[in-house]
């Protein structure tokens, strides 16, 4: 155990102290602490916690990288879900004599996904459990390895497993009333992969599962016969939802041609739904590799189908956009000449068959124009231009400069001159309300000058970036809102400013279209309704890149889908994105210092080290105020400046309109630290030492409690120390009251104590609210843990809320330690003043300043009903968080003990 003075310290504190066997229990509970907080933290930063989880992804141990696969998928189509493994599943769905713990663990399911071999004893326990809890099935099968023997079989049905080659075409049901996949649609090409598996109905015997390496099994009795014919969707039945009789309750969605011979071929159903009629489970089987694109296709065709459309929210609609940044700008012998251009007027023509209303968008920076120094490429950009009118135009600054590292007056000045260029040039470029910066810089992390010149000059609303809140992993890219500027994310097509000839695309032309038919662009397409490409100029001359790339795209799309294409321009897309996803309005600011491409395109003027290390939490009325003047003291600290707003106190994570100004305003608040002395390098004198580093701080009271302030605080100061002082909760509700009241609240003025903590729902809603304002931040436990969710619990110091009154001097060497900062000589700082009745500081001139008179205010002592009343309301809040300090590994504080 930790001695008395270290109560509430973090574990490393009593390590620090030598209690080497507390040292290994707690390093074993921070790691798991840190696990699980990494991995909670991961799914729920930018995720859709708002939403109840409704599909429960299952995985065995062999299915670990497809389920990783399958979650990809769930996370890029915001589907709420939960992942677990199998063999928890089973324990978590099976717990029916307690369904409340069941749905505080697994919210509500309506789907589950499960990832596994074709192996009965891993699915058919579940089979139970849908059905006790009327849940759905998807089962993406995984292909057997090579050693294991034939498999039971499920529901009359049998699996086998084929060799990718051996695969020659494949058909999506022109019966199956798809949403997302295109009745009848067919095609060969099948790229090699993994194993398939493919399905048949047992007649008699055993399943078979043959030998990938004889490239076709045999597929059972099910007879299947000419594609065309789709023999395979009337032999495997259309059941109907409950159908018993009549028909064999399956419904085909895709089959396989499979050789098996010379010059045979073999028609066998690879996606299938069981309608239920046997077992009363409706479930979609799978046997398709996962990660090939068909997967994703019938994923998402599974999940509308069995939650009838509730849990896909992007429907069929696809806004897609393609920008040629930077058109006029590329090195010698990669610009367009003019028979490219009339190759890009041709190509958008054709596109608009399939996407209408398709037309490219130019980013231009006006300097460049005509500076290529071949004739022919000087030619190519008068074409541009004189067929400006067919393209649509954007500002790309003038000299290509990177707004975060100009002024706001050059800023203004060079998109002035652009917009003259345009002006000069018949450029149509202020129609469409849209900008793209070089490099993202000054879009993420925003540089507010580059948001307001926008605006001022272009009348821009909508821009675009890789950037937020990450560059990896792409599909988690999301959008914000910033000063009037809608942000959307972009995607990535492959095409750089240096992939200009096929023999420089890894992979060659093939490659490139693979990345179109079924590829990585295929799948951006499929999970994104708003597409923004970014090409360059080069893609479009030399081997014209991204004439082959959209084309092929869109073919594609075309002929495996029912998604609707269309080009409705910036405005419409930037609309349909925010009404589509809405909690992405407000941005979540993330770090900028801790990642290497974001601190590229940091102003000269951000300084990661103006950002504070430490935050004093709250709650309200716990001696916050008193912890922050003694810390304050300390010669190697600073805190913020004061707030017009919130005197002391910044709020920047708790307070929506403060947040939203953007982290440059919460620096803003911070003293500009001094900046260690450099010595000069060829002097022959002794160097002096490097000032002692200063340590920023701030006190918020407020964060403890606000629900956003814990994820908003980690995006943007993930190493931060964190401070929560624990006063005895009825103790605090009482001052809080009192401190209502001292400022006048009607209603805390109009109604005793007694009756305001005893107010219930049903009461006037003045007076249960500020009950519950009154009364709720005292429920530690469930406070502390949710900052737990986002932070380790070793950069969490709890204080003692009486220690700090009664002897606030041990408390400070308490986080002076915790905090690593020097010994400063509080104990004679700090001393008792009998009249405030709590210790003050003594200055210079040896008087005593103590707190202002709104902290350690005079008020009757609390009834001893009210305190009786508020003890045992707090009693099974205080037993949660006592059993949470016993968890961490924390010294209670005394008033709990
Ligand atoms: N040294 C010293 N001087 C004065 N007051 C002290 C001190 N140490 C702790 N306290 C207790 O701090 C209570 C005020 O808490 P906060 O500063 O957190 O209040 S606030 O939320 O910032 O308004 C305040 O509450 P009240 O007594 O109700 O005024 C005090 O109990």
């Amino acid at each position: 155990m930790c001695p008395r003075q270290a109560t509430l310290a973090p574990p490393q504190l009593c390590s620090l102290m030598g209690l080497t066997s507390e040292k290994t229990t707690t390093k074993t509970n921070q790691e798991r602490n840190s696990r699980v907080v990494k991995s909670r933290e991961k799914s729920r930063h930018f995720s859709e916690k708002a939403q109840p989880p409704r599909v429960l992804l299952l995985y065995g141990t062999d299915g670990y990288r497809p389920s990783h696969e399958i979650k990809t998928f769930l996370e890029s189509h915001r589907i709420p879900h939960r992942t677990t493994s199998l063999v928890k599943g089973q324990l978590l769905l099976g717990e029916k004599t307690n369904s409340s713990s069941y749905s505080q663990h697994l919210g509500e399911i309506s789907i589950l996904i499960i990832v596994s071999h074709f192996q009965a004893s891993l699915v058919e326990p579940y089979l139970e459990l849908c059905r006790a809890r009327h849940l759905s099935l998807v089962w993406a099968v995984l292909p057997y390895p090579h050693s294991q023997t034939p498999k039971p079989h499920f529901s009359r049905l049998h699996a086998s497993s084929v060799a990718p080659d051996a695969i020659v075409g494949m058909t999506l049901s022109p019966r199956y009333p798809f949403f997302y996949g295109r009745p009848g649609a067919t095609g060969g090409g099948i790229p090699h992969g993994k194993n398939w598996t493919t399905f048949s109905l047992e007649t008699s015997g055993d399943s078979h599962v043959t030998n990938p390496g004889s490239h076709v099994t045999n597929s059972g009795p099910l007879p299947v016969g000419d594609l065309n014919a789709a023999n395979a969707w009337s032999n495997m039945g259309d059941g109907e939802p409950g159908t018993k009789n009549g028909t064999n309750g399956y419904r085909v969605l895709v089959e396989v041609r499979v050789k098996t011979g010379e010059t045979d071929f073999t028609d066998v159903p690879v996606v299938l739904e069981d309608m239920g009629g046997r077992d009363g489970v409706r479930k979609i089987v799978m046997g398709a590799p996962v990660r090939f694109w068909l997967s994703h296709l019938m994923l998402l065709e599974s999940v509308h189908q069995l939650s009838d459309g509730r849990l896909v929210r992007e429907g069929r609609e696809r806004m897609v956009m393609v920008d040629i940044d930077d058109i006029f700008l590329a090195p010698e012998g990669r610009r367009m000449r003019v028979d490219d251009v009339q190759a890009v007027l041709r190509a958008q023509a054709k596109l608009r068959q399939m996407v209408p209303g398709f037309t490219f968008n130019a980013g231009f920076v006006g300097g460049y124009y005509n500076s290529g120094a071949l004739m022919e490429e000087k030619l190519g950009n008068q074409e541009l231009v004189r067929n400006a009118e067919q393209l649509w135009w954007f500002d790309h600054t003038y000299k290509h400069h990177q707004p975060h590292s100009m002024s706001p007056r050059q800023l203004r000045t060079s998109m002035e001159l652009n917009r003259q260029f345009a002006k000069d040039h018949g450029i149509p470029a202020l129609v469409h309300h849209y900008a793209v910066s070089p490099h993202h810089s000054g879009v993420y992390p925003v540089h507010p000058p580059l948001y307001d010149s926008w605006r001022q000059i272009w009348n821009v609303s909508v821009t675009s970036t890789e950037e937020y809140p990450d560059l990896r992993p792409d599909h988690m890219r999301r959008g914000f809102k910033h000063r009037g500027i809608s942000v959307l994310p972009r995607q990535t097509c492959r095409l750089f400013t240096h992939t200009f000839l096929y023999s420089h695309f890894p992979g060659g032309r093939n490659q490139l279209v693979s990345l179109a038919a079924g590829g990585e662009v295929f799948l951006t397409l499929l999970r994104t309704p708003v597409s923004i490409f970014m090409t360059h100029t080069p893609n479009y001359c030399c081997d014209r890149l991204a004439l082959t790339l959209f084309p092929a795209l869109f073919k594609f799309t075309s002929r495996w889908t029912q998604l609707q294409l269309s080009y409705p321009g910036p405005l419409a897309m930037a609309d349909r994105y925010f009404s589509l996803y809405p909690e992405d309005t407000s941005p979540l600011w993330t770090s900028p210092c801790s990642n290497k491409r974001h601190r590229e395109i940091l102003p000269a003027w951000f300084n990661c080290s103006q950002l504070p290390q430490l935050l004093i939490l709250g709650p309200q009325k716990s001696g916050t105020t008193a912890l922050h003047t003694f810390l304050s003291l300390h010669p190697q600290v600073q805190t913020n400046r004061q707030s017009e707003l919130h005197y002391e106190e910044v709020q920047f994570f708790s307070d929506d309109t403060l947040y939203q100004r953007g982290i440059q305003w919460y620096m803003e608040q911070f003293p500009y630290p001094p900046s260690p002395s450099v010595p000069p390098t060829n002097s022959s004198l002794p160097s002096s030492p490097p000032p002692p580093p200063t340590l920023l701080f701030e006190k918020s009271a407020t964060y403890f409690v606000h629900p956003q302030a814990p994820q908003r605080a980690k995006a943007v100061l993930p190493q931060a120390q964190l401070v929560v002082i624990l006063a005895d909760p009825s103790h605090r509700a009482y001052s809080w009251y009192q401190h209502q009241r001292a400022h006048s609240d009607p209603t805390a003025v109009r109604f005793s104590f007694s009756e305001v903590i005893r107010a219930s729902p049903s009461s006037p809603p003045h007076l249960s609210s500020l009950s519950h304002h009154c009364l709720t931040p005292g429920h530690y436990h469930q406070h502390i843990s949710h900052w737990l969710e986002y932070y380790d619990h070793s950069q969490l110091l709890l204080i003692d809320g009486d220690e700090l009154v009664e002897r606030p001097a041990a408390v400070m060497d308490q986080l002076l330690e915790f905090l690593r900062l020097p010994f400063h000589p509080f104990q004679n700082i700090l001393q008792y003043d009998s009249r405030k009745g709590f210790y003050c500081v003594v200055e210079s001139n040896r008087r005593k300043k103590c707190l202002g008179k709104s902290k350690g205010r005079s008020y009757p002592p609390m009834t001893d009903e009210d305190q009786q009343w508020l003890s045992s309301y707090y009693a099974p809040h205080n037993a949660q968080l006592k059993e949470l300090l016993t968890r961490l590994g924390r010294t209670p504080p005394r008033w709990l003990i």
